[in-house]
């Protein structure tokens, strides 16, 4: 209540940015009143490592930024060096059990908020994106990506079966042989290679030049009628849509499955060792 009737000012507000953001700052959300286009920034310190919070908070955003009606959502982050370090791996290993559960549905919430998302959607990649990362750039309709950056679905190098909507995302991106073959092999791809695949379509030097090609992204809908676009847009996505809710409460269990099995728990254990490891080395 108390936060529309906060929301409902600043949208009368003459700023030329208004700002939406959420109590926690997870998220932030500006909209630009020029283009009425909305950015929602990642903005979980240090990494942007997809916790608990941090989903329910994006979850919330997505719905706001569609409910004000802005033209369209522009997905980024607060950390130059970092678009999102994928799930937060603390939550998965050694995990507590209603935790996890509810990760994973929030995971999933944020997905499909975004794949079956009313409004053209881009992201503004400013750093890695791995894994989860990766998810939420190519659930959207259209990337652009800094230089010297990384970018895939690394879960089966980590001895993770990447989810159905993983796949699904590629297969909207990829041919689908590129896509097999990087989702199996859990490749990680450099900007330039991303570009040369079609894993993003621009690379640009500056993060607010990124910001500008997804506002031009965006403006290429302006002449074009929002229902017609909004549904041939969740025409092309409807079967995967279907699927995925066929598979959902299956999906939730199987990864439940996969992180409570001893070798799953094993392996975290050891990776997460060795990126606080990597820290240290580099302290030295
Ligand atoms: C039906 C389904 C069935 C089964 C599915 C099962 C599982 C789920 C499957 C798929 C969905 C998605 C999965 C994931 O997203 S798993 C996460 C994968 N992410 C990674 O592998 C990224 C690892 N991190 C990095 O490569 C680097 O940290 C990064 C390039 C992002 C940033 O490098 P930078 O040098 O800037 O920072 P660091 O010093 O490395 O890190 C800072 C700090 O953060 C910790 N860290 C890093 N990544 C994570 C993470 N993902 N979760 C938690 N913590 C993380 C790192 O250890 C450092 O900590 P500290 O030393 O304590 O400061």
């Amino acid at each position: 209540m108390m936060r529309s009737k906060f929301l409902s000012l600043l949208i009368r507000a003459p700023s030329v940015c208004r700002s939406m953001s959420t109590a926690t700052k997870l998220t932030t959300i500006d909209v630009n009143d020029k283009t009425g286009i909305a950015t929602l920034t990642l903005n979980r310190s240090p990494i942007n490592a997809l916790n608990v919070e941090l989903l329910q908070d994006l979850n919330e955003s997505i719905k706001e930024i569609e409910d004000n009606k802005s033209r369209g959502l522009i997905l980024t982050s607060s950390n130059d060096k970092v678009f999102s370090a994928g799930l937060d791996l603390n939550e998965m290993y050694r995990p507590d059990k209603d935790r996890a559960r509810l990760l994973w549905i929030k995971l999933q919430d944020v997905w499909l908020a975004l794949y079956s998302c009313d409004l053209p959607t881009a992201a503004a990649i400013n750093g890695y994106a791995p894994a989860g990362g990766c998810l939420l750039a190519t659930v959207c309709e259209y990337r652009v990506m800094l230089p010297k950056c990384r970018i895939g679905f690394n879960e089966t190098q980590l001895g993770i079966v990447p989810p159905i909507f993983c796949m699904f995302n590629f297969l909207n991106v990829l041919p689908r042989r590129v896509a097999e073959r990087s989702l199996s092999q859990g490749q990680m791809f450099t900007t330039e290679q991303a570009l040369q695949i079609g894993l993003v379509d621009d690379v640009v030097s500056s993060k607010g030049e990124a910001l500008d090609k997804c506002t031009k992204f965006i403006d290429t809908f302006a002449k074009v009628n929002p229902l017609a676009r909004s549904l041939a847009k969740q025409q092309f996505r409807a079967a995967d849509l279907q699927r995925f809710q066929t598979e959902r409460a299956k999906d939730l269990e199987s990864f439940l499955a996969f992180i409570n099995h001893p070798q799953m728990q094993e392996g975290l254990g050891i990776y997460l060792n060795s990126l606080k490891k990597k820290q240290q080395l580099n302290a030295v």
